[in-house]
C-alpha cells in the first residue's frame, strides 16, 4: 500500500548523507532495534529499518497503534537505547558515537512525567535551565517565559511542589522542561495524553510558537493533535514506517472516498445496503452494528448532490433515524493504514 513517499523519503536520506554538513537537524538511515527474546522467547523487531530526513522548522508526529515501535525509536534518539543496526544524525552528530555532543541541543517529554515531588515547577525549570547551560537573567527570563508559555504561572502554581500538581499541570511542565534552554531538537512522547481540552488547547500553542526554530518529533494517539501540530505525519506498523507526508497528501493518497454513515432499524439493513449499490458499486461497507452502517464511496463515482437526492428519496420509503456523509479524516486513514499493513503481515 503506497510505500513509494517512504521510497522518496530513503532517496532524500541517502542524497543528505553524501554531504559532510547536512543542513538537516535529524536523518534517520536505517535504524534497527530488535529486543533479543529472553527465556526461549523470540526477538522482538520493534523498530524494521527507519529512514527519514527532519528539516528545522519541521514538526513531525509518529502516529501508530500500541506496540508499533514509537517510544523504542525515541528511546534510541535520546540515547536510553542503542540501535541494534543503522545510525541517526542529529546536527550531523551521530547517535551512536556522539551521544555526548547531542544532549546540549535535545529536549525530551517522555510518555511518564519524570519529575521530582518536593521541588516546584520554577525549581524544576531552573535545574533543566541550568543543565542547558543558562544562568543569570537568561536563566530567569527563559523560566518565567517557559512557565508563561505553559500557563503555570497563575495563581501560585510555579511556587507549588509538584506532587499538589494535577496530571495536566505536570504533564505541562514535562513539556516546558523539554523545551527551556533553546533545545534545537525535541522530543515528545503523547505530550497531551490526560489533558482536559483547555490544557491541551495551550498545551498546543506552547508547541506551535516552539517549533519554528527546532525541529520536533512527537508521537500521539491524537489524530486532531497530529492534524493541528505536525507539518508531516507517519504512520509506523510492527516497526516499519507505512507511509509519511503531509497530513493533507497522506488523506489524498489514502482516502479517496466518502464515508456515508446511516442509522435504521436493523430490519432495513438489506434496503440500505441496496441504495449504496445503486449510487456506487464498489461502495465497500466498513462495519453494521444494529442498525448502523458505515460504507466508503469512492470519490470518482459519487457526486455529493446525487447522495443527497437519493437518500432524500430513501427516507419517503424508509425511516431513517440518522445519517451522514463525510470526507476522509485523518482517523480513516490511520486506521485503513494501520489495518493494511496488520493483515499484508499475517499473509506473509
Ligand atoms: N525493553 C523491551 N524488551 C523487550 N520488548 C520490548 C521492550 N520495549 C518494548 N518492547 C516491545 O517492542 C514493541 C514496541 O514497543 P514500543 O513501546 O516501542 O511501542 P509504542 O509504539 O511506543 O507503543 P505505545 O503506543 O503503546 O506506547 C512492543 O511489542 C513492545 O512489547
Amino acid at each position: 500500500m503506497g510505500k513509494l513517499d517512504i521510497f522518496k523519503e530513503k532517496e532524500t536520506v541517502d542524497q543528505v548523507l553524501q554531504q559532510r554538513s547536512s543542513g538537516y537537524a535529524v536523518v534517520c538511515d536505517d535504524l534497527k532495534k530488535v529486543y533479543h527474546g529472553k527465556d526461549g522467547n523470540p526477538d522482538k523487531f520493534a523498530v524494521r529499518g527507519l529512514s527519514l530526513a527532519l528539516p528545522y522548522g519541521e514538526c513531525l508526529g509518529i502516529l501508530g497503534p500500541n506496540g508499533a515501535g514509537k517510544s523504542s525509536f525515541i528511546s534510541m534518539m535520546i540515547g536510553l537505547t542503542r540501535p541494534t543496526s543503522g545510525n541517526a544524525f542529529v546536527r550531523d552528530f551521530s547517535i551512536q558515537t556522539d551521544m555526548e555532543k547531542i544532549y546540549n541541543s535535545m529536549g525530551v517529554c517522555p510518555q511518564d512525567n519524570m519529575l521530582w515531588e518536593m521541588l516546584t515547577g520554577r525549581e524544576h525549570l531552573q535545574f533543566y535551565g541550568r543543565l542547558k547551560s543558562l544562568n543569570g537573567s537568561a536563566l530567569h527570563h527563559a523560566v518565567e517565559e517557559s512557565l508563561r508559555s505553559v500557563n503555570l504561572l497563575h495563581g501560585g502554581a510555579a511556587d507549588k511542589q509538584v506532587r499538589k500538581y494535577s496530571g495536566g499541570m505536570k504533564r505541562r511542565l514535562s513539556v516546558a522542561i523539554s523545551l527551556i534552554g533553546d533545545a534545537k531538537i525535541v522530543y515528545m512522547d503523547e505530550p497531551s495524553t490526560g489533558l482536559d481540552p483547555a490544557s491541551r488547547k495551550s498545551l498546543w500553542d506552547a508547541v506551535k510558537q516552539a517549533k519554528h526554530d527546532r525541529a520536533i518529533i512527537l508521537t500521539t494517539h491524537s489524530m486532531e493533535e497530529a492534524e493541528i501540530l505536525c507539518d508531516r505525519l507517519c504512520i509506523m506498523v510492527d516497526g516499519s514506517l507505512q507511509c509519511i507526508g503531509t497530513p493533507k497528501e497522506l488523506i489524498a493518497r489514502f482516502g479517496g472516498y466518502y464515508v456515508l454513515t446511516m442509522t435504521t432499524s436493523p430490519e432495513f439493513e438489506r434496503e440500505v445496503e441496496n441504495l449504496v449499490g445503486k449510487l456506487s458499486p464498489n461502495a465497500r461497507k466498513v462495519y453494521h452494528l444494529s442498525g448502523t452502517q458505515k460504507y466508503e464511496l469512492p470519490k470518482q463515482e459519487v457526486r455529493i448532490a446525487d447522495v443527497f437526492m437519493a437518500v432524500e428519496n430513501f427516507k419517503r420509503r424508509v425511516e431513517v433515524q440518522a445519517w451522514g456523509l463525510a470526507d476522509t479524516t485523518m482517523e480513516d486513514v490511520f486506521v485503513k493504514v494501520a489495518k493494511g499493513a496488520q493483515s499484508s503481515q499475517e499473509l506473509s
